[in-house]
């Protein structure tokens, strides 16, 4: 088990650059599965392990994927098997985002059922809703979802009964081939979902109103390979917004689209830090006092759940107390136990977090129990006194490229350790604490009442 070791402390400063968004890639590389037609160049692709991982589910179908640096080439002419695998699809939820495309192509998909994970139950019957609604049949059973339609799917008007992300893409991905108009109701309006719709009407797709709460499909008969380039992760760079806050840094975050980060902007500057919007860029300069805040999280534009444990990791370093809701998913505080391995002072309360701030935070062995923890608890890390150790490396590799190098650029005193030296560490430790205890007189301890 590899590991991060920060050793808080230092103040950051520099430049550093964000990375293509996850987010946006995955659905596109499944959106690329369209293309009857030519191959599909994306660009600005993160060499993450999820997209490693949509990459062989695509692979998997029979299409040929290349990636090298930073640029994917599919090319899906060559489609040959509508399943996407258990093992893939289990290590990642985004991978169900190509059965929209597979049944809008081929109309038939059969994809294994994506599990829970950590941060809620995440249940998929918007997205079967929307495909039932264009006239798919849909079987559950023996852990896969079969889609099915006779022929074209037919364009509908579908009410997505939550904003949601995967839904929204996967059935707008559905909807390019489909007979007719479909209308999606209480989309999602991420600048991911205005992404893939870039990408899909570049492809030859008619796709109209992405970014707000209706979005309109016209079908067409065939769509085409093209190239693109994906918009920087929002996420990473709201991750080194408030690492360089936490720190009273000054850091310039090149690539990050303001536009696309108003929460999280208002909100540090509601605490105190000062945010400018540059020419490809944002500055961060958090040269005062941290005021605590009030923080809820909410679909865009309202602040993003991907934010809110790195946020947290702020707020602890605040001065006076916050609260921190969480109203996208059900089971996003697993970090709070994390934070208290750190010595934070945080109580939950139903969907509701009260941080204290102010608490001198101190270096611990925590495990990152997501994505996004992981990288709140490297944020901890900066400013605890001592060395913190987070494990769990595996969940931070899904969406952070070279995090702990881009963070030591900018100052911080961060590595990582491979299993191998974790594993000789680990028995160091041992030795020296049995070392200690040989040397421990032996105690006879009376109990008090004796
Ligand atoms: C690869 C990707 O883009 N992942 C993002 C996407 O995930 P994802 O697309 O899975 O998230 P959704 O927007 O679908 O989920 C939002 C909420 O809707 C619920 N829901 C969703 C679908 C459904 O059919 N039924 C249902 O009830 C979920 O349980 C959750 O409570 O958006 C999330 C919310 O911004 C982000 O945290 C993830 O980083
Ligand atoms: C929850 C996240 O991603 P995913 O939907 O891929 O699990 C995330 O990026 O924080």
């Amino acid at each position: 088990m590899s590991k991060f070791i920060v050793r808080g402390g230092n103040v950051l400063a520099g430049n550093v650059k964000v990375s293509g968004a996850k987010n946006s890639v995955l659905p596109i590389i499944a959106a690329s599965l369209l293309g009857e037609e030519g191959e599909s160049i994306i660009r600005d692709a993160p060499p993450l392990d999820d997209v490693m991982t949509i990459n062989k589910v695509l692979e998997s179908l029979g299409a040929s994927v290349t990636y090298e640096r930073e640029v994917i080439t599919v090319d899906a002419r060559t489609i040959a098997s509508c399943e996407a695998p258990y093992d893939l699809v289990r290590k990642m939820r985004a991978s169900f985002l190509v059965m929209g495309p597979l049944l809008s192509r081929t109309g038939y998909a059969r994809i294994s059922l994506p599990g829970g994970c950590a941060i809620g139950t995440r249940p998929i019957d918007q997205h079967l809703k929307g495909f039932e609604a264009m006239g798919a049949e849909i079987n559950l059973g023996q852990g896969f979802i079969e889609a099915k339609s006779g022929g074209r799917l037919r364009g509908a008007k579908i009410y997505l009964d939550v904003a949601s992300v995967g839904a929204t893409e996967n059935i707008m991905m559905a909807a390019t081939l489909a007979e007719g108009t479909t209308v999606i109701e209480n989309a999602a309006k991420e600048p991911e979902i205005v992404d893939l719709a870039n990408y899909l009407n570049s492809m030859g797709a008619v796709v109209r109103g992405a970014g707000t709460g209706v979005i309109r499909i016209e079908g067409v008969e065939k769509l085409h390979g093209v190239e693109h380039t994906v918009i920087p992760d929002r996420v990473e760079a709201g991750t080194f917004m408030v690492a360089a806050a936490i720190t009273g840094g000054n850091v310039f975050i090149e690539g990050a689209i303001a536009d696309h980060l108003g929460p999280i902007i208002s909100k540090l500057e509601e605490m105190g830090v000062r945010v400018e919007a540059e020419e490809n860029g944002v500055r961060v300069i958090a040269d005062g006092p941290l005021k605590a805040v009030d923080v809820k999280t909410l679909p865009y534009p309202g602040f993003p759940t991907d934010m809110q444990s790195q946020m947290m990791a702020l707020l602890l370093a605040s001065e006076g107390t916050s609260v921190v809701t969480e109203t996208v998913f059900e089971n996003r505080f697993m970090h709070v136990d994390q934070f208290r391995l750190m010595n934070a002072e945080i109580k939950v309360e139903g969907r509701s977090a009260i941080v204290s701030g102010g608490a001198k935070l101190s270096g611990a062995k925590v495990c990152a129990t997501d994505l996004r923890a992981g990288a709140a608890l490297i944020i901890a890390g900066l400013v605890a006194e001592g060395t913190t150790e987070v494990s769990g490396t595996h969940h931070i590799d899904r969406g952070y490229v070279n995090l702990a190098e881009k963070l030591a650029g900018l100052g911080a005193d961060i590595w990582r350790i491979s299993q191998e030296e974790a594993a000789v560490e680990s028995d160091k430790a041992d030795k020296a604490a049995q070392a200690v205890q040989t040397e421990l007189p032996s105690l006879k301890i009376q109990p008090t009442w004796a």
